[in-house]
């Protein structure tokens, strides 16, 4: 008998399927876990940016994880788009009794686009349980207070951000301007690491920190340490914007290739 690696994703909707929840499945079955999921927020969304928020009632959202973890042993799990502190309430007690192995929370705070799609309040809930945290940039500004725009400042909010609560924190870069390298900043238990990565030149980078938090938790699933699964999730992000780095679908910021379809 086999038991595929399950993992879970507590997200929002995009109906565009570049990011939250449909990201997440795609990545995980890319990767080879059995994705399960838990809908945090509906949205009306495309490439262009977000038309319309749903959030779901806080029972709503329990409801789904007693569903979830009272069948699937599931072996890491990752949060994003959170909605209201509400929710958040909701995915921290879950978390505070133990209920959500291998947490990566993935603090979404505002689309590329530009809409705002969860609350400072509600992401420092969930911090304190998260074995890894991934704010890019302007999360990491918006959670430490403190403005983040070179790798410096990445690692200054790293170890902040580490030291309120995430075992581990990545700042991602994929905004801040590092040339034509993408540089994230790793702080945790063994200290400060630089990943760094050739920057791809493409629009589509629509469900990028989405699709990392998602890949580092199958690889969290799957066994490695903290260390070698981002550096794993940052290589499969970067073949996957190298894949859709010239794909025309939607007129705004388009989605990665997730499955690899043009590698
Ligand atoms: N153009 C790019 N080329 C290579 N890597 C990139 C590029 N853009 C982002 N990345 C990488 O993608 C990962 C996610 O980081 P990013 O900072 O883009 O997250 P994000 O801003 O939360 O994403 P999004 O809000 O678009 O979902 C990081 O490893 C980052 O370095
Ligand atoms: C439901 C949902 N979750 C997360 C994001 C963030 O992704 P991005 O910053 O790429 O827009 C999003 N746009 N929609």
């Amino acid at each position: 008998m086999t038991t595929p690696t399950t993992v879970l994703t507590v997200a929002g909707s995009d109906s565009g399927a570049g990011a939250g929840i449909q990201a997440d499945l795609k990545v995980f079955a890319a990767l080879g876990a059995y994705g399960t999921s838990v809908l945090t927020a509906v949205t009306a969304q495309n490439t262009r940016g977000v038309d319309a928020v749903l959030p779901l009632p806080p029972q709503t959202v329990s409801d789904q994880l007693d569903s979830v973890l009272s069948d699937f042993t599931v072996r890491a799990v990752k949060t994003g788009m959170l909605g209201t502190p509400a929710v958040a309430g909701a995915i921290a007690e879950a978390a505070a009794a133990g209920r959500l192995p291998q947490l990566v929370v993935d603090p979404v705070l505002v689309a590329t686009s530009g809409h705002r799609l969860g609350v400072v309040e509600a992401v420092v809930r969930l911090l304190p349980y998260a074995r890894v945290a991934t704010p890019n940039s302007a999360e990491a500004a918006a959670l430490t207070g403190a403005p983040v725009t070179g790798v410096a400042e990445m690692t200054a909010a790293a170890r902040a951000l580490a030291a309120g609560g995430a075992e581990w924190v990545i700042v991602t870069g994929g905004d801040v301007d590092t040339g034509d390298e993408a540089v994230d900043v790793l702080h945790g238990p063994d200290g400060t690491t630089v990943l760094r990565a050739p920057r791809v030149p493409t629009r589509h980078t629509h469900g990028t920190g989405c699709s990392f938090s998602a890949a580092t938790a199958v690889r969290l699933a799957l066994g490695d340490p903290v260390p070698v699964a981002v550096a794993a999730a940052k290589e499969y992000v970067t073949r996957a914007l190298a894949g859709a780095r010239d794909w025309e679908l939607g007129a705004g910021r388009g989605p990665m290739d997730h499955f690899g379809w043009s590698a």
